[in-house]
């Protein structure tokens, strides 16, 4: 009998991950299946024959069944119906796959209760989202953790992905989002995951001067050419035993990506001035804001280069697809606020939580964190309203105004929405404000306010 290989993802959560028997008798394909399931953070069981399939998952244990349908000694139906029949509180939901489409195949699992029949090539993305939705219905989903970057479930979920691809050092990672959404902090969290050894050093691939490229990457050694009177080292060995960061590769230049390809390739650098190789023993994150494979389409990025660092590649959702995270994020910002100035706590009233989470956030997180922090500075008490955290464009006709004419009307504006927010109460105001009442009235009279009629007091 052949002995399944398995392994288990590293993942800390209370609830262990999901685990799948894979029966598959393809080496190649086994194997790579087997390696995106845990890279995607299942435990997975590989057989490489029906019957191992069958004794194995006969056992228990399993949570998935994924199996070929055309084996070396047996069909994946029979293999289905033997395991119905001998041990059918063992047998997991089950999703088939098979290079001959056959319908008959396929109407027989299905009618047998399997719950997928799927056709080579399979898309592995595909293969692991009808995993899930699977485990999901059978109560077996994999309880995520929770996750420094965010609660909802789309940055719980890459946290799972960052846990699973931590231990394995050796392979490239990118990450792709929008300007702002987080992609540093991402590339911080992984480096965490790993141990924290070494450093996680960042390079901005966009802006190294042409002439700086080769000392930036790889380094120079003393003497390497005039007024190099130090040696010094290149991001990749600064970076060794821990993590580098290479940010906005695609606007990386042309001559670039050429010395990147070759480092890629040869998993060393030279560096200038110097005869003997150094080996790379840094983990490459690449991130970038840009389309990669339109830039490839369009020849603006080199093809071989992407395939090297599109190894594993993990999306950072924009906020407005994960709006869970928009308080969460804001009370964080808030926090960091709270304990660098003590005296000056600022919270958020109902009414800013309400903007916050109708604003659509353009510039992404880093907007949000500027919106909370100008807020904080600027408002004129402790609780933020709407109007704090939103910049207003000048009223219709101030746009030329001086600067003390903009300061008077802001001031203004600002008394009369908050004396409006408290009903008018120049107590309350006062208090909310941060001013005396004695101060406040010198206020209003000054900018010609005068509390409504039925106003209290
Ligand atoms: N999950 C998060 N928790 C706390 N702060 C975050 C989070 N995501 C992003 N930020 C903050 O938002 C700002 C932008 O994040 P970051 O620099 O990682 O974005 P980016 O996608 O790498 O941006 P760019 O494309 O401009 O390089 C940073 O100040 C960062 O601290």
């Amino acid at each position: 009998m052949v002995r399944p290989s398995t392994s288990a993802s590293p993942g800390a959560g209370a609830a262990p991950p999901p685990r799948v028997a894979l029966v598959e008798d393809d080496p190649i394909l086994g194997e790579s299946l087997a390696e995106h399931l845990q890279l995607e953070g299942f435990r997975v069981d590989w057989y490489r024959t029906a019957s191992a399939g069958y004794c194995g998952i006969a056992a228990g244990g399993h949570d998935l069944l994924l199996s070929d349908v055309r084996l070396g000694d047996g069909h994946g139906r029979h293999l289905y119906e033997r395991l119905q029949a001998d041990a059918p509180e063992n047998l997991p939901p089950a999703i088939f796959i098979t290079a001959y489409a056959d319908i008959d195949d396929a109407v027989a699992l299905l009618k047998l209760g399997a719950a997928d029949y799927l056709t080579k090539p399979v898309d592995p993305e595909r293969l692991v989202a009808r995993l899930r939705e699977i485990c999901r219905c059978a109560g077996c989903a994999p309880a995520r953790d929770p996750s420094p970057m965010g609660v909802s479930p789309a940055m719980r979920e890459l946290e799972a992905r960052l846990q699973a691809i931590a231990r394995y050092r050796d392979m490239p990672v990118l990450i792709l989002g929008p300007t702002g959404v987080g992609k540093e902090v991402v590339a911080r969290r992984l480096h965490e995951l790993q141990g924290g050894t070494g450093r996680l050093v960042a390079l901005n691939c966009a802006a190294v001067p042409e002439g700086l490229v080769e000392t930036e990457l790889f380094g120079q050694r003393r003497g390497a050419f005039t007024g190099a009177e130090h040696s010094r080292p290149g991001v990749f060995e600064q970076a060794a035993g821990g993590t580098l960061l290479l940010d906005e590769v695609g606007d990386m230049p042309e001559a670039m990506q050429a010395k990147l390809l070759r480092v890629l390739q040869d998993r060393t650098v030279t560096p200038v001035g110097g005869s003997e190789p150094i080996p790379v023993r840094a983990r490459l994150v690449f991130a970038t804001h840009r389309d990669l494979e339109a830039d490839v389409a369009a020849g603006r990025f080199r093809k071989d280069l992407y395939y090297r660092i599109h190894v594993v590649s993990l999306r950072v959702p924009p906020l407005a697809e994960r709006p869970d995270d928009i308080l969460w994020l804001a009370e964080g910002f808030l926090d960091q606020h709270r304990r660098r100035y003590p005296a000056e706590p600022r919270q958020l009233s109902p009414a800013a939580r309400e903007a916050l989470l109708a604003h659509d956030w353009p510039g992404q997180v880093r907007e949000l964190q500027h919106a909370i922090e100008r807020a904080c500075v600027f408002a004129a008490g402790p609780v933020l309203a709407p109007q704090d955290l939103f910049l207003e464009r000048p009223p219709d006709g101030q746009a030329g105004a001086s600067l003390s004419e903009r300061l008077g009307a802001s001031e203004r504006a600002h008394l009369e929405r908050a004396l409006a927010a408290n009903g008018w109460r120049i107590t309350r105001t006062a208090e909310a404000l941060g001013l005396s009442r004695k101060g406040l009235w010198q206020k209003m009279r000054r900018h010609g306010l005068q509390v409504p009629r039925a106003g209290g007091r």
